[in-house]
């Protein structure tokens, strides 16, 4: 489990961007973070991941201390971690393969035919067969997620964080992408935070949620109390999306 205990995070300006935000982040389920754009979502992400250091509060992985440990213990739990992000951030002069044992590369010492085999491994987990020497650039935006999502397993994560992983995929991919992080989530009973603004990935995967307004957490619930929130800025938010409006009248809400 990760938690954040009362973050507070400014830049230069003074402005507080995460203002005592104080969350839970379960394993076995995916975590997500919604909120509009320029809410902080990504602010949080890259604080839980230590990208950037907050100016109060706790991020605690496992009950460790992790905002507060030195670097060789912020080390080990990085190396526990996992990360896709928006473009995929493939390296595009590597074939696939090599995409998917780069932190394999980095660090471990496994031989490399082992790491061939884990990379095989789990770009087969991923469905993505027929394709380890192709480059970046000869794959579908689809692809990219699925190696990218192979990569960010590659090490066993117990922790693996997302940012807006379906950016830019069509609404049936995303939710193939979507449902596929879900399945490795729980098989794997890893503890997935996903920051996202699709209202799809919401309904579909949404086993815990936060939304961030302004800085502050304004609402946390799951994907079945999402439609009934009386919460006005919530509403304004989810019901911007056409077909959170269907599904509700579906429901006869
Ligand atoms: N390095 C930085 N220096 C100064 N301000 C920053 C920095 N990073 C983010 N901000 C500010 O923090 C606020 C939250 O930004 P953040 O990127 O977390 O939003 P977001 O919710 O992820 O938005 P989006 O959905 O568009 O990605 C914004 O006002 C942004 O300008």
């Amino acid at each position: 489990m990760i938690r954040a205990i009362d973050v507070c995070k400014s830049f230069e300006d003074g402005r507080l961007v995460l203002d005592h935000i104080t969350a839970s982040f379960q394993p076995g389920k995916t975590n997500l973070i919604i909120g509009q754009s320029g809410s902080g979502k990504t602010v949080l992400l890259k604080c839980l991941v230590g990208l950037h250091r907050i100016d109060s509060g706790q991020i605690l992985y496992n009950d460790l201390c992790f905002s507060g440990a030195p670097l060789a213990v912020k080390r080990e739990i990085r190396q526990k971690l996992g990360m896709i992000f928006q473009g995929g951030a493939l390296l595009d002069s590597s074939t696939v393969i090599e995409n998917v044992m780069f932190p394999l590369d980095l660090f471990t010492d496994m031989s490399q035919s082992e790491k061939e085999d884990r990379a095989n491994f789990c770009l087969q987990r991923v469905n993505l067969t027929n394709a380890n020497r192709l480059y970046p650039s000869e794959l579908s935006g689809g692809m990219i997620k699925r190696v990218a999502i192979a990569r960010a397993i590659v090490m066993n994560p117990q922790y693996l964080f997302c940012d807006e992983p379906n950016s830019g995929l069509d609404p049936k991919t995303s939710v193939v992408i979507d449902n596929l992080i879900q399945e490795i989530t729980q098989e794997y009973n890893i503890t997935t935070i996903i920051n996202t603004h699709d209202m799809n990935s919401v309904m579909e995967i949404g086993d815990t949620i936060i939304f961030i307004y302004q800085g502050r957490k304004w609402w946390e619930g799951t994907k079945d109390d999402i439609l009934d929130t009386d919460n006005k800025e919530l509403e304004e938010f989810i019901f911007a999306s056409a077909m959170a409006r269907k599904v509700r009248a579906c429901q006869g809400r």
